[in-house]
């Protein structure tokens, strides 16, 4: 099923059309391996720019579009503020191309980011770094818990739009061959393949999250995590090699988080949910959401312009741990005028405010932590021998911590404000009432952390101790009102139900979208893509997850207090579909060599096979030899991929 190789050249000007009478095509974005991306303006809603990727069906009858039809409404119904938004798909009316309509990431794609910096020879500074990575890790959260995989998450398929970043490209393209068109036509490195793929083994969720680890690493380095000359060199580092550290300019603590996922067996290597429960990284979304939410207040309250610059200093040059100061050209103070006094006591008044708070939060934290590791030493010195057993002084334990977290997970759904004397009890330990099944519902995801990353995880959110230091810190009330804002918005969440107010995003699973497709919530699509299976039990307060549609800032807001409070792990989404699937080994190795045969034709596939296999058997592997050697074979080297996976393949399993 050949697919025309769309035209690459760079010409941004296009030919004035105007597809599905609604989009007016303007500028050509570029190309890629199945489509050519236009910016085009929509005439329904003129407002903003949106991007139509046209990819070549000329070839194919109608039906068979039919699943990329049905693949593209699925998609349309991912909503979240770190995913490129979905508009709209169609056939043209020549019959020739299938368009599909989305969001316009005016930032252009991660990869050409990263290589600007490069060529500045500049680099992210960490809070960028860890702003951007939050983003991706949410939007992958989101998708699996929506039991959606991505499979070609990469640089080129993050974009950035008005300083968020989204993930795009659904590889709705590659529904239009089939998965074994599309392996044997496969151009790209395997940069950001997992260990287990290469193996083919499997894909699933944690192969997602291998490529979210590989493009932290590329973000910190600007360069790919596993490289080398030639595809087997690149596979030999991914499946046997040690990941690199990221340079030393990163803290150990962002070290510490990428070689927590960059793990080579997927079962260890930790969930979208677990990254953001790791401490140093639920800490950097706590102060993200509190800056957004700063951002949100000054924009909303007129009354707080005067301290909008310093709210904007803050959100750009916020640092994980400590949150400085603008430094104000000085002028010198007893030459302003009195309204420029006014706003520089006010900034001082927010200053110290902040700071006041933030050491508040710290010393929380530390305290939390080191009564954390208190009960983390008595367990670890009770509970291991019998914490399987379950019984003995291990199992008291157990129970108790259980029934701290089943308290809170039952309180929690009670007033926000309660939460304070949750944390109280749940730190000291309130053991009166017996909970057994409570235990039973409610796993104690503690006791499932994979790797040394979790060790110091405080047992309460972080939102949540800082809510309480908070509440026993400020405690400044008018009218019996907070005065504080977000303690006031706290406040005020308690009565959600009887003052809904219009303005706040809704929180509503993708299902609530139109009621007459329900038939699609339960469809299957295994066509060796993306989604599996619609989670139709599953709605956003099972899993934590909200889905929005309304203002960007605030949505992400939302995301990261549901991530901030949900403790529900999603489960491991499996791809048993395409040419990763779980076939028998000989069945596999017969796959690939069709595909092979059917990419370089029988003869030089035996050439380039007896070749590869010549150089692997070699004491050294050269990849240098091998690249030289398979240029003299084939005019493209990249063509024998997949003859250098089988043979990997066939003596790696
Ligand atoms: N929604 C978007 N907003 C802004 N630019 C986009 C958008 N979608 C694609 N582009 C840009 O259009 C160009 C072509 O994208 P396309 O997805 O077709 O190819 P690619 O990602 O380079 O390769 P591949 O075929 O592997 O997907 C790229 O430069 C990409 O950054």
């Amino acid at each position: 099923m050949p697919l025309r190789r769309p035209n690459t050249n760079n010409d941004t000007k296009v030919e004035a059309k105007i597809l599905a009478n609604r989009y007016e095509v303007v500028k050509k974005l570029g190309s890629g391996n199945f489509g050519t991306v236009f910016v085009c303006k929509d005439r329904q809603n003129t407002e903003e720019d949106k991007v139509v990727k046209e990819i070549y069906v000329g070839d194919l009858q109608p039906d068979e579009t039919v699943d990329a039809n049905h693949e593209a409404r699925l998609l349309s119904r991912l909503k979240h503020p770190n995913i490129v938004k979905y508009f709209d798909s169609f056939v043209d009316t020549g019959g020739e191309y299938f368009c599909i309509i989305t969001e316009y990431c005016e930032g252009g794609d991660l990869d050409v980011k990263i290589t600007e910096v490069k060529k500045k020879k500049s680099h992210l500074d960490e809070s960028t770094v860890l702003n951007w990575f939050v983003q991706l890790v949410l939007a992958v959260k989101y998708l699996h818990s929506q039991r959606v995989l991505h499979r070609d998450l990469k640089a080129r398929n993050i974009f950035l739009r008005k300083n968020k970043v989204k993930i795009g490209d659904f590889g709705i393209s590659r529904i239009l061959m089939s998965a074994s068109d599309y392996a044997s036509t496969f151009t790209g490195t395997p940069f950001y393949m997992s260990p287990e793929v290469l193996k083919h083994e499997g894909y699933n969720s944690k192969s997602d999250i291998w490529s979210v680890g590989c493009i932290l690493y590329e973000m910190c380095a600007l360069e790919h995590a596993f490289d080398g000359q030639g595809l087997m060199a690149i596979m030999y580092k991914i499946v046997e090699g040690v990941p690199p550290d990221l340079p030393k300019r990163y803290s150990k603590q962002l070290n510490d988080v990428f070689k927590g996922i960059i793990i080579k067996e997927p079962e260890k290597r930790p969930s979208a949910t677990e990254i953001t429960q790791i401490p140093f990284i639920a800490q950097h979304m706590s102060q993200m959401k509190d800056i957004l939410s700063d951002e949100v207040h000054c924009k909303s309250d007129p009354g707080t312009i005067d301290a909008r610059d310093f709210h904007r200093y803050v959100s750009e040059k916020a640092h994980l741990r400590e949150m400085q100061p603008k430094k104000q050209p000085q002028k010198k103070e007893k030459l302003l005028t009195p309204s420029e006094r006014m706003k520089l006591n006010k900034l001082r008044k927010v200053e110290e405010e902040r700071n006041r708070l933030s050491q508040h939060a710290k010393e929380n934290f530390l305290e939390n932590q080191e009564r954390k590791s208190e009960i983390r030493n008595t367990m670890s010195k009770t509970i291991a021998p019998v914490w399987v057993g379950g019984e003995g002084e291990g199992e008291s334990i157990k129970k108790m911590l259980s029934r701290g977290s089943a308290k809170i997970h039952k309180e929690r759904q009670a007033t926000t404000l309660s939460e304070a004397d949750l944390i109280r009890r749940m730190c000291s330990q309130d053991d009166d009432e017996d909970e057994t099944d409570d235990y039973h519902q409610q796993s104690y995801t503690l006791n499932s952390r994979p790797n040394y990353l979790f060790e110091d995880r405080p047992i309460t959110p972080m939102k949540n101790t800082m809510v309480y230091d908070r509440l026993h810190s400020t405690l400044d009330f008018e009218d019996g009102i907070p005065k504080d804002p977000d303690l006031a918005e706290t406040y005020y969440s308690q009565y959600d139900d009887e003052f809904e107010n219009p303005e706040s995003p809704s929180i509503s699973t993708p299902d609530d979208d139109d009621d007459d497709d329900d038939e699609d919530e339960k469809t299957i699509v295994n066509k060796g893509n993306t989604v599996y299976e619609k989670a139709n039990s599953t709605t956003a307060s099972d899993n934590g997850e909200r889905t929005f549609a309304g203002d960007e800032t605030q949505d992400l807001i939302g995301c990261l207090e549901g991530a901030l409070q949900s403790n529900v792990n999603e489960t491991v989404v499996n791809d048993n579909t395409g040419f990763c699937g779980p076939a028998s080994r000989e069945l596999k190795i017969q796959n690939m060599r069709e595909q092979c045969i059917k990419k370089l034709g029988a003869v030089k596939f035996e050439d380039v096979y007896e070749f590869i296999k010549k150089e692997r058997s070699k004491d050294k592997l050269n990849p240098t030899n091998i690249a030289k050697g398979l240029k003299k074979l084939v005019k493209n080297v990249d063509d024998c991929f997949l003859v250098e996976q089988l043979c990997f393949y066939e003596t790696e399993t």
